[in-house]
């Protein structure tokens, strides 16, 4: 009895090891030459469930590839330059968009839009083409509208999933943990904030109330803390005084945003964090893309792997109802911009 049960559970997990291990996952950078793009890449390279890197840019691409490649791990590295967007595309499972240029002092996101905008629109729609499966993680910024954009070319293409398409807002959830660990003396490894809304400015709403380490941060405290997380990225961007924004910290947070995504295809569950996604939350409203904790995992209907729940807000404190009333207009606007840019392309 207890032999065929052991035989039964050393077959299960046989099949669990070579199901995971055969699982291929392609991943393409767009924008890997640049400032985000390559440190984001050597840290792909070193994810285990990435078993192809494809790089892509107008500009170096080849040569960040070739460096990368040769790294001692497993995966697969290639590199393609300006005109070869399509094969750098071909059989991708996850899509990681950094291309785009980034602020200088005195800009805000949206200031980026006029350039930004099109780069987005052009490289989602050879996404469209070519891998309309493929999971899209958007980088560029302003991501409150390049993450309308890309759905909505997907939309024109017919192919629009919405479970497909992420912003990727996690460098808000870094700079939230390490920042309320600084104030509190606690380690950001036990810190996990919940950031909500969207990614510039007034849109960032972070929930320190809803963290145990938050509970006592109060008055002026609190409302530098929440300023910072708020304008962190100012904060590099004055630093690097016009030499560009967050590219380390970014690549970080969008490995680890893109290291969730794969975990949850390759069948991890409870894959929770916070991502800008199509959602129902505020859209009575008007706002139809809104950042919240979303679980990430299988789904049955449409296609698999992609967004599986989007979790409500939870309870609120005071301070947080009025930074969620300063977020949503600003959202609202936009996400309007985005989506009437691609209407009128
Ligand atoms: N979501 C977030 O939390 C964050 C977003 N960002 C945004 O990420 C974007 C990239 O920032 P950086 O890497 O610092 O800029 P960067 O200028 O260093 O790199 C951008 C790269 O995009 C490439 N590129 C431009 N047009 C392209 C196209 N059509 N196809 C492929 N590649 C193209 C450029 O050649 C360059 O290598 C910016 O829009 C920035 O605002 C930056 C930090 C955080
Ligand atoms: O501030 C910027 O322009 C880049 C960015 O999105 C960030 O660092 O959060």
């Amino acid at each position: 009895m207890f032999a065929r049960s052991a035989a039964r559970a050393l077959k299960s997990q046989s099949r669990q090891f070579s199901s995971s291990a055969t699982r291929q996952s392609k991943v393409a950078v767009l924008g890997a030459g640049g400032g985000i793009g390559q440190p984001l890449s050597l840290l792909l390279k070193l994810n285990p469930h990435v078993t192809e890197l494809s790089l892509y840019d107008i500009r170096g691409a080849p040569g960040v590839a070739a460096d990368v490649s040769h790294i001692d791990t497993a995966s697969e590295v290639h590199g393609y330059p300006a005109d070869k967007l399509d094969q750098a595309l071909e059989g991708t499972d996850v899509v990681v968009i950094p291309a785009g240029v980034p602020r200088k002092p005195g800009m805000t996101r949206d200031d980026l839009f006029n350039t930004n905008a099109s780069i987005v629109r052009d490289l989602a729609a050879a996404i469209a083409r070519v891998s309309p499966k493929a999971k899209v993680l958007v980088i560029s910024n302003p991501v409150n509208s390049t993450v309308p954009i890309v759905s909505a070319v997907f939309e024109k293409a017919g192919v629009y999933d919405p479970a497909h398409i992420f912003g990727v807002t996690t460098l808000d959830v870094v700079r939230a943990n390490r920042f309320l660990a600084g104030v509190t003396g606690t380690n950001p490894k036990d810190v996990k904030v919940t950031v909500v809304g969207g990614h510039s400015g007034a849109t960032i709403v972070p929930l320190i109330s809803q963290t145990p380490q938050g509970k006592g941060v109060t008055g002026e405290v609190y409302d530098k803390l929440v300023h910072r997380i708020q304008f962190g990225g100012d904060e590099v961007v004055q630093a690097k005084d016009g030499a560009g924004s967050a590219t380390l910290s970014m690549a970080y947070a969008g490995a680890r945003f893109t290291g969730d995504l794969l975990r949850a295809i390759h069948g991890e569950k409870g894959v929770v964090v916070p991502t800008f996604v199509k959602s129902p939350l505020f859209a009575d409203q008007g706002i139809d893309f809104f950042s919240s904790n979303v679980e990430l995992g299988v789904r049955t209907v449409l296609s698999p792997n992609g967004v599986e729940k989007i979790h409500g807000l939870g309870e609120l404190s005071e301070s947080e109802k009025k930074l969620l009333d300063a977020c949503l207009p600003e959202l609202k606007k936009n996400i309007e911009k985005g989506k009437k840019f691609v209407q009128q392309s």
